[in-house]
C-alpha cells in the first residue's frame, strides 16, 4: 500500500496494492500492521458502516462530539467527492478542508483522524460507501456542520443550478462558527 499526503498532514490517502488477473482482482482493504507501518498510526476500528446513495446526494458534514471517530473511508461502487474538514480549534489547519475523489476504479481510501468533520457528494448513479470507525456511533453525540458554509468554502464539484440532495438534519446544520468543535 502507498500513502499519499494531502494539504492537511493528518489526512492521508491510502492506495492499496491491487492484484488483477483474468478472474478479476484481489486487494487487502485493511491490514493493521501495514497501515501502522505506512502511517505510523496504531488504530483500532470498532465499527464498519455501509451506505448507499444515489447521484446528487450529499451526506455531511458529520462528526461526533465526546467520542470523536477516526474514519477510513472508501467507495466500492460508483464515485464520490469526499471531504475532510479540520475542526480542531487549536490546529494550524482549523477550518481547512481536503477533497479527494474516491471511486470504485481508483481503489483510494481516505484516512480522517478524530477531530475532523466528514462529508461526501455522489458523482455516479449509485455509490456504495464503506468505512471503518475507531469509535462506536452515539446518536446523542452526532453533529452536523452546514455543507456549504461560506466560512469553509468547500469546492464541491456541483454543477451550477443543481441542488444536492441532503437530509433534513443536514439542511438545518450549524455553520462552523456556531458549531461545537474540538479544542
Ligand atoms: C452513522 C450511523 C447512523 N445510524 C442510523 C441513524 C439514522 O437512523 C440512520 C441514518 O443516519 P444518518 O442520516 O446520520 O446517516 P449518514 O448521513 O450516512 O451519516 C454518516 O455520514 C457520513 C458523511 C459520516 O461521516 C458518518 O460518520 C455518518 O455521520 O442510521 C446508525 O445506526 N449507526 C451509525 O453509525
Amino acid at each position: 500500500m502507498k500513502v499519499i499526503a494531502t494539504s492537511i498532514p493528518e489526512v492521508m490517502i491510502i492506495e492499496p496494492k491491487v492484484f488483477g488477473d483474468s478472474r478479476g482482482f484481489f486487494f487487502e482493504s485493511f491490514n493493521q500492521e501495514n497501515f501502522r507501518q505506512a502511517t505510523g498510526l496504531d488504530v483500532r476500528f470498532v465499527q464498519d458502516n455501509h451506505s448507499r446513495s444515489v447521484k446528487g446526494v450529499l451526506r455531511g458534514l458529520h462528526y461526533q462530539v465526546r467520542r470523536p471517530q477516526g474514519k477510513l473511508v472508501r467507495v466500492v461502487r460508483g464515485a464520490v467527492f469526499d471531504v475532510a474538514v479540520d475542526i480542531r480549534r487549536s490546529s494550524p489547519t482549523f477550518g481547512h478542508w481536503v477533497g479527494v475523489e474516491l471511486t470504485e476504479d481508483n481503489y483510494r481510501q481516505l484516512w480522517l483522524p478524530p477531530g475532523f468533520a466528514h462529508g461526501f457528494y455522489v458523482l455516479s448513479d449509485i455509490a456504495d460507501f464503506l468505512y471503518k470507525t475507531t469509535e462506536y456511533y452515539f446518536s446523542d453525540f452526532d453533529r452536523s456542520i452546514l455543507w456549504n458554509d461560506p466560512g469553509i468554502a468547500i469546492g464541491w464539484p456541483i454543477e451550477a443550478g443543481v441542488s444536492p440532495v441532503v437530509s433534513s438534519k443536514d439542511e438545518k446544520a450549524a455553520r462552523l462558527v456556531h458549531a461545537e468543535v474540538f479544542e
